[in-house]
């Protein structure tokens, strides 16, 4: 299309297929280093073509800025269809439809909600660092990872979904099958040969997805059910003064119950696909960053014994306290938390879709509706314009106040930007420091990895090839 002549087409370009061919059944791995390569290519606007499709690529903070924090800019392009659920907070494409149901739901992570979620939190992460108590002893290495997204799972379950048993039954199978549906979804997106549904629809791989993609919908459909009956149930009168107590705070008590802006409630198909999207977008990005922020600390020594400090000085090893205050205290443990996200934004790739409203210029090109536009958080963290000659340097004082305001806002967006962000930032946060504070307390951590030796891919969240792999030391036997 002639706009997308004026903005420059990354390199190496195929006629007529642009980029198509360098994205042919590429894996996970290639994939990301391919995207790597093109958005380094670009300092504010470029583009890639797979065949007549541009897709733009918005790489400089002032664009992404610009982009973000527009209300009428929330649609989604076609690949999120790949999901293979139509709405639901992440993969709902129409932007109009997306904001009733955001507007919706936003009451469900408030202020008070997370309160009450702290003491679950907790539970789960001292659960958590028991399970790895028995492994501290022999210096055995061990890939962090399995350990943390059971807990996150078990976090996700018992705080949106109110569940109060720590493990329910078939929930490891539930953890793989939606771990698989999310490769497959990430393999699927980075390789245009499985672009086409017909095409798809013919392999094996798409054979595979269905049994899980099954196996998951039967099990969040009984989710729902289960919960729908017990609240019919629940008779016990309720007085004004109860209300606080009887009126539900988790996620999915909330959207059984609440009504949209236009008077309807959410059907059983809409609450199961939130339900579903709440897991795929809360539990991985969690379990993955403490991972990252393990190795991190097991890299870094010196930031591990900053942390460790602070940590102690804020929490009484002989009480058990775990509340909103302490966790507002750690300042430092919060920037290194920061930082883990710059290198590691465990969501690296964001996109969106323009609208007939949405009338965007982008450096004074008019971008017609239904067009692409795609964001890389992982090379965006990276630009050595707004992170220094060393952008690979694990810094946490890159987030003392006076570094973060002398930077540009939208140099640093882990969790998005706008209406359109990650509903669970805060939620996320809360558990983030709950694992780390729990797991410190414990543990010392080291690894024979290198930084410069980590390699990614892109599965949906940001992945390592390999395993995060670390030895745990006991620290009252230190
Ligand atoms: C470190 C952890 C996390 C990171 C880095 C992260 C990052 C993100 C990003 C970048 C987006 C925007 C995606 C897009 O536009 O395609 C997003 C959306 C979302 N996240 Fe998170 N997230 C995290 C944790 C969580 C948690 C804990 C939950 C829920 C409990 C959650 C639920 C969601 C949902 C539902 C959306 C879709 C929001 C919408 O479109 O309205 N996330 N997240």
């Amino acid at each position: 299309s002639r706009y997308s002549a004026k903005i420059p087409t990354v390199k190496p370009n195929f006629p007529l297929l642009g980029q198509a061919p360098l994205m042919w059944r590429k894996n996970s791995r290639d994939a990301f280093r391919l995207m790597y390569d093109f958005f380094t290519q670009v300092d504010r606007a470029g583009k890639m073509m797979i065949g007549p499709k541009p897709v733009i690529l918005v790489n400089h903070p002032d664009l992404v800025q610009q982009v973000l924090t527009r209300n009428d800019m929330c649609g989604k392009p076609f690949f999120y269809d790949f999901l293979g659920i139509k709405g639901g907070l992440v993969s709902e494409r129409d932007g109009k439809k997306w904001l009733i149901t955001r507007k919706a739901l936003n009451p469900t992570f408030n202020t008070r909600v997370l309160t009450n979620f702290v003491p679950i939190m907790d539970a789960r992460a001292k659960k958590l660092v028991e399970t790895m108590r028995p492994l501290a002893d022999n210096g055995e290495k061990i890939n962090i990872l399995e350990y943390l997204s059971e807990c996150t799972l078990e976090m996700v379950f018992s705080t949106t979904m109110g569940r109060k048993a720590y493990e329910l039954p078939g929930q490891k199978d539930y953890v793989k099958h939606l771990e698989s549906v999310l490769t497959r979804l990430g393999e699927r997106i980075v390789d245009v040969s499985q672009f086409l549904g017909v095409f798809y629809r013919m392999t094996d791989a798409y054979k595979k997805e269905q049994i899980s993609r099954k196996f998951c919908d039967k099990f969040t459909d009984n989710f729902i059910l289960e919960r729908r009956q017990e609240l019919q149930q629940d008779t016990k009168p309720k007085t004004v003064d109860d209300e606080y107590e009887a009126k539900s705070l988790n996620f999915l008590d909330q959207i059984l119950t609440i009504r949209k802006s236009d008077g309807t409630f959410f059907g059983d198909q809409e609450i199961a696909n939130n339900l579903y999207n709440v897991m795929a977008g809360g539990n991985d990005t969690s379990a993955l960053t403490v991972s990252f922020a393990c190795l991190f600390l097991a890299m870094n020594p010196n930031i591990q014994a900053n942390v460790f400090a602070e940590i102690s000085a804020i929490f009484d090893p002989d009480q058990d306290q775990m509340d909103l205050s302490l966790l507002k205290q750690l300042k430092y443990t919060d920037r290194f938390l920061k930082e883990v996200l710059r290198l590691c934004p465990a969501v690296p790739f964001v996109a969106r879709e323009t609208s007939t409203e949405s009338r965007l210029q982008l450096d004074g090109v008019k971008i017609p509706p239904n067009q692409i536009l795609a964001f890389n958080l992982f090379t965006l963290h990276r630009r050595s314009d707004f992170w220094g000659p060393d952008p690979e340097r694990f810094d946490p004082d890159r987030f003392l106040p006076e570094a973060v305001e002398q930077r540009h806002p939208y140099a640093y967006v882990p969790f998005s930007a706008g209406v359109r962000n990650c509903i669970g930032y805060r939620y996320a946060k809360n558990s983030l420091l709950i694992m780390l504070v729990r797991i410190l307390q414990q543990f010392e951590l080291g690894t024979d990895l290198k930084q410069e030796q980590l390699r990614y891919k892109y599965e949906i969240s940001l992945k390592l090839v390999g395993p995060h792999s670390v030895w745990l030391k006991k620290r009252s036997e230190l």
